[in-house]
């Protein structure tokens, strides 16, 4: 293990971190702030019980120096940086055990993992993370009443440790094209899994490396020598005593990566591995003692676990992006730089309208992602109850919108955060900043469970469907109303509530557009997979569109009808976010407008003035607006971001942790330097 380092020390013992000392620049803001900052962040809670729980609950884990890292993760190598991880995802499940008999507030491990907590304690990923948000889930989203009641307590006490194991080298978008197959041999009454190339070989789950001794294994499922496509069994990867992978099972790590680096990602390969008829999750299709195959109600029943993680991924990607913003804020309010006027005094960056721009429409991005995540958490269990009673009816809207709303968050999100670390100049690009940390964990979003353009590519096909069940009269479901063809267009009128029908208008004209370019492209003499791939481009760009009027609806609908308890001063900052949102995307999005909606260039105009003046009177709140994320410096991690402002002390304090600073002269000098400046070439 790397040891606790030698050079704490800053050279300058004034231009230490005093703990409690807060930067004037920052003390001014807060002075600023128009709202009650608490009642902002009971808001964001849920409520002041909710507040109580969350603060007790971090002070629980955040207090304990076990938890704590005496050197940052960047510092470690890519097998300390494993060890430290399991390590402490360890002694967590233990500590949660502790909390839980004491009746303390949180009784779900998932609630330490993603970009809140979880980020504070395992900055760079949890390897027990997929057992908690894959394995179980599939557990109880999969397996029979008998199954549940044998795997999931064993599963939760973390008697047997889990991953899931679907992507292949091969294969991780075309899941029915995956190789591994699984044969049912019915005298023997087992499954023989295998892997029977190279490219079948499982790549990517999270934890299967050296930490899971069990995997939900996706393969294809043949019985009575017929192929049934893919389905979830459960496989002991490793001895329960000795953790010695079991015969048969090829097992490792796959090596450092961008980011998430301590989450143990693993390949795996079996070489007819016997596993029991009832290690089968069977309860949606089942393979019977004798070999007879029973069909699923819906085989997309499988792809279940998937969608809980997208309907997951968007809240979790509202967490990182509060972090990012937070430390972005704070850091522009402390930073100062150039001259505004020539001969005044430095002004805080923050002053800058660029600044602002740069920034504040993040803020208002963690309301919109938020209430968006809220909105399709509830759609999720209210759809998972209705197919557990036997009506699958609405599983394909959340589809629709579980995939464009996990593909717009995450590279909505990853954009955000580089702006945030571009906004903080040359200190954001730090380790310690914890932006490029930040950055890699949200930049792997946009690519598991389920890559961005193809999970647009899912909601663009439930799109022409909508599009033409409209055309057809047909009732349509609440999330593509807006294509009903009777539907009246409201004119332009220069409001939010304007540029939200806007985005419908463009939405429906854009998949208006898509339908006749795929119409077109099939009496042109193409197949119509030729035409879907001609017309792709589009396809893409209307989902996205599709997206952005549902987040626009959704957050002026929350603006409007969610917030009557909050006080005035509160709703109206909440109103300039929501506006700024709208307005932010209106302007990204100009071509759009003019093209679909009748506006005209003095329209373009008013709304650019309009953005800058939410710019300036979001300005006086804007710290105010990122302490009410009420994000404990443990969380936010950074030395650019702390409550105290404290950052150049940080920064000079981080820099004494690196390892070339432990001794005056270091080592290689003598080995390679030395020689060099004494050679005479
Ligand atoms: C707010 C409160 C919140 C509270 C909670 C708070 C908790 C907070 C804690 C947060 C912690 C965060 C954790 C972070 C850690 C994460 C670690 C990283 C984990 C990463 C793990 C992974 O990365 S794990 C592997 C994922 N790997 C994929 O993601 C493969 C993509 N690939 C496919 O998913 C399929 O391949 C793809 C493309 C669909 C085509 O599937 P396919 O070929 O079978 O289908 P086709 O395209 O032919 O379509 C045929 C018809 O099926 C329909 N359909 C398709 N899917 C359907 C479905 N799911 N449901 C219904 N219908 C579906 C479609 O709509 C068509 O319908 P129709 O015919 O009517 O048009
Ligand atoms: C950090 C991380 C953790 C992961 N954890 C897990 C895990 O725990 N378990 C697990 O099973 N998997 C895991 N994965 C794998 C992940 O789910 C896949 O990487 C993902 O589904 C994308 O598949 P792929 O890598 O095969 O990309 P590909 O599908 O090969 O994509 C490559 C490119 O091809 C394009 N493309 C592919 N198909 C189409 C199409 N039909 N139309 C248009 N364009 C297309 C994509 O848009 C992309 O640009 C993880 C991945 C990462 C990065």
């Amino acid at each position: 293990m790397f040891g606790r380092l030698a050079a704490k020390q800053v050279p300058n013992k004034e231009y230490a971190v005093v703990p409690g000392k807060v930067n004037p620049d920052l003390q001014r803001e807060r002075k600023k702030c128009t709202f009650d900052t608490l009642e902002l962040t009971h808001f964001l809670d849920g409520g002041v019980e909710k507040y109580k729980d969350r603060k007790e609950r971090e002070n629980f884990f955040l207090s304990d120096p076990e938890l704590m890292d005496d050197v940052p993760p960047e510092l470690m190598s890519h097998e300390d940086q494993y060890r430290n991880g399991l390590k402490k995802a360890c002694y967590l499940f233990k500590k949660l055990k502790e909390l839980r008999e004491n009746g303390g507030t949180i009784d779900n491990y998932r609630q330490l993992l993603g970009g809140s907590l979880g980020s504070a304690i395992l900055k760079d990923g949890n390897p027990l993370a997929l057992h908690y948000v894959m394995f179980i889930p599939t557990l109880m989203g999969q397996g029979t009443p008998d199954q549940c009641a044998y795997w999931i307590e064993k599963a939760w006490d973390c008697r047997v440790i889990g991953t899931y194991a679907q992507t292949e080298l091969g294969h991780g978008t075309f899941i029915r094209g995956l190789e591994t197959t699984a044969t049912y041999n019915p005298k023997t009454q087992q499954f023989f899994l295998n892997s029977p190339t190279l490219t079948s070989y499982k790549w990517w789950p999270g934890g299967l490396g050296q930490t899971a001794n069990y995997a939900v294994v996706v393969a294809q499922l043949y019985t009575k020598g017929e192929c049934h496509g893919i389905h979830p069994f459960i496989v002991q990867l490793r001895d329960e005593k000795t953790h010695r992978p079991m015969p048969g099972v090829i097992v490792g790590e796959i090596g450092p990566k961008l980011g998430m680096n301590a989450t143990n990602n693993g390949f795996l390969a079996f070489k007819q591995v016997p596993i029991p008829r009832n290690q089968m999750l069977m309860k949606n299709a089942q393979v019977l003692p004798d070999g007879t195959y029973v069909k699923s109600p819906s085989n997309k029943l499988t792809y279940g676990t998937m969608m809980f993680v997208r309907v997951v991924i968007v809240q979790d990607m509202a967490s990182y992006l509060a972090k990012a913003v937070t430390i972005a804020v704070r850091y522009s309010a402390v930073r100062r730089q150039s001259e505004m006027v020539p001969g005044q005094s430095e002004p805080q960056i923050m002053d800058y309208l660029t600044q602002m721009y740069k920034l504040f429409p993040y803020i208002a991005t963690v309301y919109a992602l938020k209430f968006s995540a809220q909105w399709l958490w509830n759609m999720y269990n209210d759809v998972t109850a209705k197919i557990d009673a036997g009506d699958l009816e609405l599983l394909p809207e959340l589809h629709s919108i579980a995939c464009c709303l996990k593909a717009v968050s995450t590279a909505d999100t990853a954009t955000a955060i580089e702006t945030c670390r571009l906004s903080c100049g040359g200190h954001g690009y730090m380790a310690c900043s914890n932006l490029p940390t930040t950055y890699g964990n949200v930049t792997a979003a946009s690519t598991y469970e389920g890559e961005n353009t193809v999970m647009l590519l899912q909601t663009a096909r439930a799109l022409m469907k909508a599009y033409a069940k409209a055309q057809a009269g047909e009732q349509l479901s609440p999330t593509v109303e807006y294509l009903n063809r009777n539907r009246k267009f409201r004119p332009w009128s220069n409001t939010v509530d304007s540029i939200v029908e806007g985005f419908k208008q463009i939405a429906a004209g854009k998949v208006a557009a898509c339908a006749l370019s795929l119409q077109r492209g099939v009496e042109s003499g193409l197949s119509s997979e030729e035409a879907w791939n001609r017309a792709s481009v589009q396809l893409v760009d209307a989902a996205e569109a599709h997206c952005r009027a549902f987040i626009t609806d959704r957050h002026l609908d929350m603006v409007r009808n969610g917030m009557n308890e909050l006080s005035p001063a509160l709703r109206e900052v909440m109103a300039q976010l929501c506006d700024l949102y709208c307005v932010f995307w209106a302007l990204k999005r100009t071509g759009d407008f003019l093209q679909f909606c009748g506006i005209r260039g003095e329209d373009v105009q008013n709304l650019q003035d309009y953005q800058n003046e939410l710019l300036v009177q979001i300005r006086p709140n804007a710290v105010g607006l990122v302490d009410s994320f009420d994000l404990r410096d443990e969380i936010i991690g950074s030395a650019l971001g702390s409550y105290d402002g404290q950052v150049y002390e940080r920064l000079l304090q981080s820099a004494m942790l690196s390892p070339l600073n432990a001794k005056p002269v270091h080592d290689s000098y003598g080995a390679s330097l030395s020689a060099l400046l004494r050679a005479k070439y």
